[in-house]
């Protein structure tokens, strides 16, 4: 398997967290473990959503494009032909994708096929459904834009889970990531569930698996060890932020080209 180990492993906090320490597994303290991590994550969530309220306007879009801007140049998204991306919400203060979606969709001779979340109920369960414009978006509950399940014309919109050709790439959202690879997301565990799921179906089908890439302001990259993580929480491949592409899997180094350049040392 390329992805890394997907164990818990010894997490710490910073100070601001206290003490709080990992001190094994064992079975009658699995329950009490991860109370213990879902509580921290909710702590750091808090954390770093303060951190994002306090990034300055003006500071906060140059990042929005300086991380598209990698996006759209870059080979590796270059050839994808079938991605999925989240449509991001200002206020969730999520690094934006308007730029990205909207320059791969004003090429009507579908070059690539998108796919982009509608969540379906409270219970982590979200489809990616495929979008040919901007317009196809409407606003949910949560004000995030989302896909109806049907087109236009009225026709089912497509499922990647039911798509006949594999996805190369999803482009993930979340609160804050590390250079290991770790996300810490919103707590919905709609992610989590969906990798899990594609992952699944791809192994079955034989595909290549998809590479996971992160979009990430620089204030969302914390030391290693800060973010607790779950066996159910899946590893990204590789980070981007204003600063540059973070490859992290030996499948990013493979795939995003950035093999031997010394950018990831
Ligand atoms: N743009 C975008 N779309 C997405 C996600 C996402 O993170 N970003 N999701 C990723 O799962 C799914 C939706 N899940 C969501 C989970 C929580 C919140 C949210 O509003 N969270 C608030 C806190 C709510 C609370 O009080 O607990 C927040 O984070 O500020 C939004 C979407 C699918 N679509
Ligand atoms: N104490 C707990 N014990 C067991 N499950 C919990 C506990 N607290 C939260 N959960 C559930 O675990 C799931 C995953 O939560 P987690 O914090 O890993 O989500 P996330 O990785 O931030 O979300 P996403 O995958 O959408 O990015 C959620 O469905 C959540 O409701």
């Amino acid at each position: 398997m390329r992805r890394q180990t997907r164990v818990m492993t010894e997490w710490c906090t910073r100070a601001a967290f206290g003490q709080l320490r990992m001190s094994g597994n064992a079975p009658n303290h699995a329950h009490q473990d991860l109370d213990a991590i879902f509580k921290h994550k909710r702590l750091l969530r808090t954390q770093v959503r303060k951190t994002l309220k306090a990034i300055d306007p003006s500071l906060r879009s140059h990042q929005d494009n300086a991380v598209q801007d990698i996006v759209l140049a870059a080979p590796w998204f270059k050839s994808t032909r079938r991605f999925c991306a989240y449509v991001s919400c200002a206020a969730l203060r999520e690094v934006d994708t308007y730029k990205l979606l909207s320059q791969v969709l004003q090429h009507h001779d579908g070059a690539k096929k998108v796919y982009v979340p509608r969540v379906e109920d409270k219970n982590s369960h979200m489809r990616m459904l495929h979008i040919s414009r901007i317009d196809d978006l409407i606003a949910n509950s949560m004000d995030i834009l989302e896909p109806a399940p049907v087109d236009a014309d009225g026709d089912p919109r497509e499922d990647v889970m039911q798509a006949n050709d594999p996805i190369d790439l999803i482009i993930l959202p979340g609160l804050a990531f590390d250079r290991s690879g770790r996300r810490l997301g919103r707590g919905g565990g709609y992610y989590d569930t969906f990798l899990k799921n594609y992952h699944d179906l791809a192994k079955t089908r034989n595909w290549k698996q998809p590479l996971l890439v992160a979009l990430s302001y620089s204030e969302q990259i914390l030391d290693e060890g800060v973010i607790p993580v779950t066996s159910s929480d899946f590893p990204v491949d590789a980070l981007v932020s204003p600063e540059g592409v973070i490859p992290i899997s030996t499948a990013a180094l493979n795939r995003m080209g950035l093999k031997d350049t010394g950018l990831h040392s």
